[in-house]
């Protein structure tokens, strides 16, 4: 990566300036002591990193170890201004009442969540130095775009520190309903926290209308009654002389740029390629996640080793591949989780796989992009599978990706891509019966079936890029406010 000192460069470009809990690239460290930076997992990163290089923005953020101190860098005019964590930090703050609290109370409790006071103070403490270092970085009247649920406290904070700025919040995971926000022991600090935005984001209405409910009831603050529309009709929260926008804004893929790179000679190449190292079976079941509990890929597992079982589908002609990106080891349901998924893998290659001809190919590292895009367009049917996702791009990208009009994507109802891609083939990841017989339809649809819905997916992934999601975003936070 060639880079050099921002404060060098004298280019702190900070009209728009993104704050996430990670910087688009991750500071690697190799063991004969050099570093390196490497791209940063998720779908965070991959949406609004062409969004900051074309705005020429900065991005504040952790450089992805512990205990180290980099200086800012500029890349192809994106400032990027590294926020230091200690080992403690990131096991208290980020493992801990990121992962370990927030995360599983926000998708749906689907494990136990932990409430420990000393992973709340670490998440105030981390939270004030973000606000602390966006303070001293942006410039006078920037617009500054806080991102997701590790920062929930920063627009408050800064709000305080710099009453000049513009400041928008996205929140890219679910945003409960009350009932399930209350478990919260400190649920009134985090809605007074989001409050210190002008604007509050989400993926969907269901999400902006949770919160909504929440200012009222918990912040006792007076809110506008009409149902939030997707990026229109905004609602509106009155916090003393100011008033808070809430929206939905479902976020999307740089869907041209992938197209144009699946379409390349080069990866249709790789993909045929793939299919004939994978033994041309006549089907290609394809799942890419990081390897998260919420993803569903037990589910998949299990549809799979059943309609084997079943004799519904055969072994010797069908394959699936699982690329999974490692994710939060140290967290402790994400080590039982893959430890699971693994035992599952090695139980269907057992009973159903051939010595040199596995069914279940399974991927335990990221891969290149150039390579998952070849994946993509060599898959027959793309499993998307989350009992809770708040949007998943994967599915997104898998649409991008086919040109050709083949495959078929298999797409969780619980999904917040499942509100936009509506033509895909849904299904209730807890209604194994019906991920099974859903599945086999997908798999056997007809050349013409197949062409329309994906004709369908394409013309909305196609129309609703990332830009304009960012676009509908940022329109939004600059809009005159009311009461100003
Ligand atoms: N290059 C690369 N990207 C990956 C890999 N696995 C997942 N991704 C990307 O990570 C992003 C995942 O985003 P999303 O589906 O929204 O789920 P999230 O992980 O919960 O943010 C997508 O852009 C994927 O293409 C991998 O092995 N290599
Ligand atoms: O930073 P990590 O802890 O390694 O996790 C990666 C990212 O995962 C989450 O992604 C979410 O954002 C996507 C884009 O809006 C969305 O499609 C997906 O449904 C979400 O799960 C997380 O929200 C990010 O903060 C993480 O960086």
């Amino acid at each position: 990566m060639s880079s050099r000192n921002a404060r060098e460069a004298n280019l702190d470009d900070s009209q728009l300036v993104v704050v996430a809990n990670r910087l688009p690239v991750d500071l690697e460290q190799l063991p004969d002591g050099t570093t390196r930076w490497k791209r940063s997992p998720g779908g965070l990163v991959t949406a609004l990193e062409p969004v900051l290089r074309s705005n020429k923005g900065a991005w504040v953020g952790w450089p992805g170890v512990a205990d180290v101190d980099v200086e800012p860098i500029v890349e192809d005019g994106l400032s990027m201004y590294p926020v230091r964590l200690s080992a403690q930090e990131i096991a208290d703050y980020y493992e801990g009442f990121s992962n370990g609290t927030l995360w599983p109370l926000y998708h749906d409790v689907v494990v136990k969540p932990v409430y420990d006071r000393s992973w709340w103070n670490a998440y105030v403490k981390v939270n004030r130095r973000f606000a602390e270092e966006t303070a001293k970085v942006a410039r006078p009247n920037a617009t500054v775009w806080i991102q997701d649920y590790q920062l929930q406290l920063v627009p408050k904070m800064l709000r305080m520190l710099r009453p000049d700025l513009t400041i928008g919040f996205f929140q890219h995971i679910p945003f409960p309903p009350i009932e399930i926000f209350m478990q919260l022991p400190w649920r009134a600090e985090i809605v007074e926290g989001l409050l210190g935005a002008d604007l509050v984001g989400f993926h969907l209405p269901g999400g902006a209308q949770n919160f909504l409910y929440l200012a009222n009831k918990l912040a006792g603050h007076t809110v506008t009654r009409g149902q939030i529309g997707v990026r229109s009709k905004f609602g509106e929260v009155n916090v003393g002389f100011r008033v808070v926008r809430v929206g939905a804004f479902p976020i999307s893929i740089a869907s041209s740029e992938i197209d144009e790179l699946a379409k390349s000679k080069s990866v249709r190449a790789r993909a045929k390629q793939i299919r004939a190292e994978l033994g041309n079976p006549s089907r290609i079941m394809l799942g890419v996640d990081r390897l998260d509990y919420t993803k569903g890929i037990n589910i998949r597992l299990l549809a799979l080793s059943e309609l084997f079982a079943e004799g519904r589908l055969d072994p010797a002609d069908n394959v699936f591949v699982q690329l999974a990106t490692p994710s939060r080891e140290r967290v402790d349901h994400y080590m039982q989780m893959r430890d699971e998924i693994e035992r599952n893998v090695g139980r269907i290659n057992g009973d159903y796989g051939e010595v040199g001809r596995p069914v279940v190919h399974y991927i335990h590292r990221p891969i290149p992009r150039s390579e998952l895009i070849a994946f993509f367009v060599a898959a027959d049917v793309m499993l998307v599978t989350p009992v809770r996702d708040g949007m998943n791009l994967v599915a997104k990208e898998y649409v991008a990706c086919r040109s050709d009009l083949g495959g078929a994507l298999l797409l969780s109802e619980f999904t917040g891509a499942a509100m936009e891609l509506r033509q895909s083939y849904l299904v209730n990841p807890h209604d194994l019966d019906g991920v099974k017989d859903t599945l086999i339809e997908a798999l056997t649809q007809s050349k013409d079936e197949g062409r329309s819905r994906m004709r369908a997916l394409r013309r909305q992934v196609l129309t609703h890029d990332v830009d304009k999601w960012a676009k509908a975003f940022l329109g939004a936070l600059a809009l005159p406010s009311e009461k100003s």
